[in-house]
């Protein structure tokens, strides 16, 4: 196929309620809709999930309309992109900037998908009919707000709960937890807050029996956590640490996780996300999909890559209404029993509610 036309579009879109995580608070969500069209007019959709601010990673919306504008998308318009597994492998003179990666590398995979007629999941290999799916809370003002999200959350059957974690926010209140959901599948996110002398608050959380702490430790580190898997019970899952193949690799090797949070934008899009769920199944390590508060485009394809078969632990994806007044796909996503059920029609499955798009859009610049 080839790339005539690229859209990008800077959407600002109201957030249902603040997000809370040991690096900031997200209030609103602004991103990168991209649009990619071929050569018979067909469009593929992807959607960058740098925020507005670098705090999770060094990316941000301005940092990827760069790189995007100045390199990603005068590397791939009018080339004849034979399949999306060469996207990110067309792109690799640009080290790192993976969401920008992502971004349109998911618009090609849609584009692919749709001409090819078949589901975005099945191009990638993906199996599942539906998919489970947790909920990600999170830090609140006081702990009987968290108790009353979690129950709500569970009343909406929500596979398992994930709660934001930081020093000081923690062991009280995953004991009040505990004590209301003895045995509620529970994890807890630290963001990177911690650090290895933290390790006594660390090794006090083994008693709360969660599935995973995820990240606790720098957001750039293997070394440091694989010291301290050895001396917690709980499983460390790493987030913010796995950039690619090449980390889930060196980080599994050194045992510093024992199960990996997959996000697209992360990695560099869905090629590389598929290579390092293939070797976690390889290695026995659990994986799930992460989420970044996406909108419609970003949300359908964490579904499609959620079908694959080594996700065995629920995901972020939550419904889109918990986010969204009104998201920017038809159908929106929704979560019945705590399962997503994949739709089965071309591409990423849902239709782009083109209106909804252009009454969120701030700013639009097109390529070709
Ligand atoms: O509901 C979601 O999309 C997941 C929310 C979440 O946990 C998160 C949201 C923004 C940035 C980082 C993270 C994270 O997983 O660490
Ligand atoms: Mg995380």
């Amino acid at each position: 196929m080839q790339i005539k036309e690229v859209v990008l579009r800077h959407l600002k879109m109201n957030m249902k309620f603040d997000f809370t995580t040991s690096f900031g608070t997200i209030r609103n969500k602004e991103f990168i809709l991209v649009e990619a069209k071929d050569e018979y007019g067909m469009s593929g959709w992807g959607e960058s999930v740098a925020f507005t601010a670098p705090w999770y990673n060094e990316e941000t919306l301005k940092t990827n309309w760069h790189v995007l504008e100045d390199f990603l998308i005068p590397s791939i318009l009018h080339k004849h992109v034979e399949h999306p597994d060469i996207v990110n492998e067309t792109l690799l003179g640009i080290r790192k900037n993976n969401m920008a990666k992502a971004a349109i590398e998911g618009a090609v995979w849609d584009l692919y998908a749709k001409r090819s007629g078949q589901p975005l999941a099945t191009a990638l290999g993906g199996q599942k009919k539906e998919i489970e799916v947790g909920i990600s809370i999170g830090i609140q003002k006081n702990t009987t707000d968290l108790i009353s999200l979690i129950e709500k959350a569970i009343n909406e059957g929500y596979k398992r709960i994930k709660i934001k974690i930081k020093p000081g926010k923690d062991i009280e209140i995953l004991k009040e937890i505990r004590n209301h959901f003895p045995t509620l599948p529970l994890m807890a996110d630290a963001n990177s807050a911690y650090r290895l002398d933290d390790i006594e608050r660390l090794k006090a959380l083994d008693e709360f029996k969660l599935m995973m702490i995820e990240q606790p430790l720098a957001s750039d580190d293997i070394i440091d956590h694989a010291v301290l898997q050895k001396q917690i019970k709980t499983p460390i899952c790493l987030d913010e640490s796995i950039l690619s193949y090449e980390d889930a690799r060196k980080a599994i090797e050194l045992g510093s996780c024992k199960i990996i949070n997959i996000k697209i934008g992360r990695v560099g899009g869905l090629t590389e996300a598929k290579r390092i769920h293939d070797l976690c199944l390889e290695k026995g390590i659990g994986v799930w999909c992460g989420g970044m508060l996406e909108a419609g485009v970003g949300r359908a394809h964490n579904v499609a890559l959620t079908t694959l078969s080594n996700f065995s632990l629920p995901g972020d994806t939550a419904a889109s209404s918990r986010y969204w007044e009104k998201d920017i796909i038809s159908p929106e996503v929704t979560v019945h029993n705590g399962m997503i059920t994949v739709p089965d029609r071309p591409g990423i499955g849902y239709d782009i509610d083109i209106n909804a798009v252009n009454e969120l859009t701030v700013f639009e610049k097109v390529y070709k």
